[in-house]
């Protein structure tokens, strides 16, 4: 276990969440899954593979009070929990965990056997709060509280940003480089950019001030619903690891080979290896030709390409439209993915000429139920 430097030195939340001390504690792999299934002695459903934000937890040394929270982000694809338990040692931990919408009755069950503890009131952020907001009443004979999708996202960014060290940072050159991330007066105003199932954009400007400027249908369901489609794989986690093997040069049509071979086409800035078409290789047969065979790593990582860049372009013109220095991209869509982020910082570097800079968060799946976690209810809420 690694702990980083407390950071904050006693806040404490209005709904009594004991801020001091936070300590953020990342897991090796092996330590995690047995981790999670000593502790929640279950067999596991929301275990399977972990994304990376399942490796971690954050301590709050100092909350005493009884732990009784649940909150959720019920998503187009998944729903992210949040929840506080107590460890082995009797402290008190935020962990996080995830299942797919579609299965929501798992989700229901895992919540079902931790209710040896009490609880007033589910929070609950995402387009689910209302599309299930019976059945968990139901199901789990408690009040659902609903808060506002990207009021939780905001609220989830910033609870990261000021409350943990090295939540953020960029990607050069396949290296993380973490910022002391500390938000200052400085960190606002930057864009914040969503990859869940669609594409949020929202601009930030300070603690609860966002404008939701644009939006993207083309986003983390698009690619996973392809991928689907193309290879007939349906583990998420499978799809990933075949396209950081797979070449997209054998798929895609790049300025080369169009120009010919090694040539750039240079007055406009475009070198040989550019992508001029994704997929395009797909329709340079000659009549007759059958439409050549592709390999589906090769295919994936066509396809990894085309979702990143075309939101790392929209990205960057939401970035140029707003005079915005600094992108954060966040989602379940990234999971922690080398690909992923390289390809997203290539594109905005790209398109920015390198006045622009993409961040990632190591929570990035988790920004939407954190939110709703430390949300408060309004009082029109209470009505
Ligand atoms: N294990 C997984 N199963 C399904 N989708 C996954 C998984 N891991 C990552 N993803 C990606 O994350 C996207 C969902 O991101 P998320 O932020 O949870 O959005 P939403 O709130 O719409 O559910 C999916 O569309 C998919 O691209
Ligand atoms: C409708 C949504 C806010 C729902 O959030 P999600 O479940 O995708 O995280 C999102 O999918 C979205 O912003 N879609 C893009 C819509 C548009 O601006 O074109």
């Amino acid at each position: 276990m690694s702990d980083t430097d407390p950071q904050v030195e006693g806040s404490k939340l209005p709904n009594g969440l004991n801020l001091k001390g936070v300590v953020h504690v990342q897991l090796s792999p092996s330590e995690n899954v047995v981790f999670q299934r000593k502790n929640d002695n279950e067999s596991g459903t929301h275990v399977g593979v972990l994304g990376a934000t399942e490796n971690h937890f954050i301590l709050l040394p100092n909350h005493n009070d009884p732990v009784n929270y649940f909150a959720l982000d019920i998503g187009g694809s998944l729903i992210k929990m949040v929840y506080l338990v107590k460890n082995e040692s009797n402290e008190t931990v935020l962990r996080f965990a995830r299942f797919k919408t579609a299965d929501i009755h798992e989700c229901i069950s895992f919540m079902q056997r931790k209710r040896s503890i009490f609880y007033e009131t589910v929070h609950v952020t995402g387009g689910g709060a209302y599309k299930f907001a019976s059945l968990l009443e139901d199901k789990l004979s408690t009040k659902i509280t609903k808060f506002d999708e990207m009021q939780c996202l905001i609220k989830g960014l910033n609870f990261f940003l000021k409350n943990l060290i090295d939540e953020s940072f960029s990607f050069q050159n396949d290296q993380k480089i973490f910022e002391k991330s500390s938000p200052s007066e400085s960190t606002y105003p930057y864009l914040l950019v969503n990859i869940g199932s669609g594409v949020s954009i929202l601009k930030v400007n300070g603690d609860d001030d966002f404008d939701r400027v644009s939006g993207s249908s083309m986003g983390g369901g698009t690619f996973w619903g392809l991928s689907k489609l193309l290879t007939g794989i349906s583990s998420f986690e499978e799809v990933l690891e075949l396209s950081s093997q797979g070449d997209n040069k054998q798929v895609d049509m790049l300025v080369g080979d169009i120009y010919g071979q090694g040539r750039d086409y240079k007055k406009i800035g475009l070198s040989t290896d550019v992508i001029a078409s994704s997929f395009g290789k797909t329709i340079m047969s000659k009549t007759g030709e059958e439409t050549p065979k592709m390999e589906k790593a090769d295919m994936l990582k066509s396809l990894l390409y085309l979702v990143c860049n075309n939101i790392a372009q929209i990205a960057y013109l939401n970035a140029v439209r707003y005079n915005l220095k600094r992108i954060y991209f966040a989602g379940y869509f990234i999971r922690d993915h080398p690909t992923t982020m390289r390809s997203l910082s290539y594109a905005v570097n790209f398109w920015s000429a390198g006045q622009i800079k993409a961040m990632f968060l190591k929570h990035e799946g988790y920004l939407g139920s954190m939110g709703a976690f430390i949300e408060q209810k309004t009082p029109e809420q209470e009505e």
